[in-house]
């Protein structure tokens, strides 16, 4: 079946040079913006899905996923997914049923971008590209990962700080500061969560200035489970480069740092963020979770090599770290060439192998020691999920989304996988060193996985939620697996009537958690609704004064979704 967009080839006026011209809603002709990848662009809400097979009475909750959604054709036409606006997804299951909700995080560039019907901000993470009329405004999409805490739902993206969210309405409360507690222009989108303690473990890198600007300043906090911060140290990183996911055991932090890079000179010269650098070895940073101070940073190193997503991470009787991820040997992010590339000779993305690596850091060796795989699972996958009861501690299954390039694939249906091809979900047990694959067959890929626990049930007992992209029709399903044996296929089947666009990560959240938080925010529930920052980040009230002394208007520096006036 030919894709519908595919018959109607258009004139389009719309960019010239590569540059949007005028404001005609009209998004790039570009794999990024046509066929699986079009903007969805949903508010909506759709009650009782069509379902195929049998949802487990058990399972009462809410899997949350969070997806970049261009609003507005962006002002460059080579512009990439990431810096698509964030999309909030709520697949509410009870009784059997599932309702569907999805709403636009509505961050300060949202509000900025809707007064004007356009789009402001220019390249990912280049504020230097951005239209006059959004300086010094806080520049996150808040697109990449979306996580329950104490009530609210925080939709993040590592470049900007979180926006807060209702866990039942997805309306959004407005950009959190943990009630002023927490004032780092960036924050990760990957905070970890113990299971024992209750607390977030979080950190920002590229921390200093606008948090947009090349600095190495990395900053960890912990806030423990009544929201109070605990713990905030500054370190130093032995380049600004990419720290997207990190570890945590009973004691530590681990925070893999990729070899792509920032440079303020190409940044100041309109190109990208980052530029990858073959030459450049992956870093693994190291701090205590408690009572760190900044020279307690230690440095692993070992050869060029580009992160994926966390598995799990703990300590072993040696007192060393256990921390499992997924490494690629090669540039993952293809749209971030090397710097001395020449324009055009970029290769799409090429054949890389991405394994789920072991590795085991003595937390007392010295800095920049250089380290191996202790163990390298020979697999390619993505997304790493466990069962989170298991943070910190010693746990054995993981899922990931799954490529397998020996399966068919209907190129002639479905065209380049978008988002790449991950065709299966796997099951993995580091005891026995097994595998439980479900192949989605030669038409579909999915996204990643979450990780539904059984009440009372130990490690895995539970169930798989994922969605899955069906490539040729344009739509997708949400598939519910028993956790433990994915061959067998879904246990049922969610039909969404449309299709979203790819999304990043997601989290299911047990009803009972986020009924008893309902409860505790309420009127009389002690701790009042989540309040969103009441003043600007230090780089914002920085730029209004420069921006004084240069004649301009200075941005307004309110917060929240109705703070700005345009
Ligand atoms: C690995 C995913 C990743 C890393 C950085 C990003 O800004 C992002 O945006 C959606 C996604
Ligand atoms: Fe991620």
């Amino acid at each position: 079946m030919a894709h519908i967009h595919a018959l109607a080839p258009q004139v389009s006026n719309s960019y010239t040079a590569g540059r949007r011209q005028g404001h005609q809603v009209k998004f790039p002709d570009t794999e990024a913006f046509q066929g699986f990848g079009a903007p969805s662009r949903l508010e909506c809400d759709v009650f009782d899905l069509e379902i195929d097979g049998t949802i487990p009475l058990e399972i009462n909750g809410t899997f949350y996923r969070v997806q970049p959604d261009h609003r507005f054709p962006p002002i460059f036409e080579d512009d990439i997914q990431f810096n698509g606006d964030g999309a909030v997804s709520a697949i509410r299951i009870q009784n059997g049923h599932a309702d569907f909700k999805q709403r636009f995080v509505k961050t300060d560039r949202y509000q900025a971008e809707t007064a004007e019907r356009r789009a402001l901000f220019g390249r990912y993470r280049n504020l230097y590209t951005d239209d006059e009329l959004v300086k010094g405004v806080i520049r996150t999409a808040s697109n990449t990962n979306v996580v329950f805490w104490r009530g609210m739902l925080l939709a993040m993206k590592e470049d900007g700080p979180p926006f807060a969210m209702d866990p039942k309405t997805l309306e959004t409360v407005g950009r959190y500061d943990f009630e002023g507690q927490v004032d780092s222009p960036t924050f990760t989108a990957h905070p970890k969560f113990d299971p024992a303690t209750g607390e977030m473990v979080c950190f920002g890198y590229e921390a200093g200035g606008n948090g947009n600007d090349a600095s190495n300043d990395i900053v960890v906090y912990t806030i423990d489970a009544d929201g109070r911060k605990t713990e905030e140290c500054w370190y130093k990183s032995p380049f600004c480069g990419m720290i997207h996911d990190c570890g945590i055991t009973e004691n530590y932090l681990v925070m893999p740092l990729t070899p792509l890079k920032c440079s303020l000179d190409r940044l100041k010269a309109g190109g990208n963020h980052w530029a990858w650098d073959p030459n450049q070895d992956q870093y693994y940073g190291v701090v205590p979770r408690r009572g760190g101070k900044p020279e307690d940073i230690r440095w692993f190193r070992s050869d060029n090599a580009f992160h994926g997503h966390t598995a799990g991470c703990y300590e072993n009787e040696d007192g060393h770290i256990v921390y499992d991820l997924t490494v690629a040997d090669g540039n993952v992010f293809f749209f971030f060439p090397p710097e001395d590339m020449a324009p055009g000779s970029v290769l799409k993305r090429n054949k890389l192998k991405s394994e789920t690596c072991r590795w085991i850091l003595d937390p007392k060796a010295e800095t920049e020691t250089y380290v191996k795989p202790a163990v390298s699972w020979n697999t390619s996958g993505e997304f790493s999920r466990i069962d989170d009861r298991y943070v910190t501690k010693r746990y054995d299954h993981f899922w990931q989304a799954r490529i397998d390039p020996t399966r068919s694939y209907d190129f002639a249906a479905c065209g380049p996988p978008a988002g790449g091809l991950f065709n299966c979900l796997g099951h993995y047990k580091w005891s026995d060193q097994t595998e439980d694959v479900y192949w989605a067959g030669p038409r579909a890929t999915f996204q990643e996985p979450a990780f539904i626990p059984k009440e009372g049930g130990g490690e895995a007992e539970g169930w798989l939620i994922a969605l899955v992209n069906r490539l040729d029709v344009l739509r997708n399903d949400i598939v519910i697996f028993d956790a433990l044996n994915l061959q067998a296929g879904p246990v049922a089947t969610i039909h969404l009537p449309f299709k979203v666009r790819l999304g990043l990560h997601g989290n299911f959240v047990d009803h009972s958690e986020i009924a008893e938080w309902e409860a505790r925010r309420s009127k009389a529930g002690g701790i009042g609704p989540v309040r969103s920052a009441e003043q600007p980040l230090p780089w914002q009230l920085v730029a209004q004064q420069a921006g004084a002394q240069n004649g301009h208007l200075p941005p307004n520096g309110s917060n929240g979704p109705n703070g700005h006036e345009y």
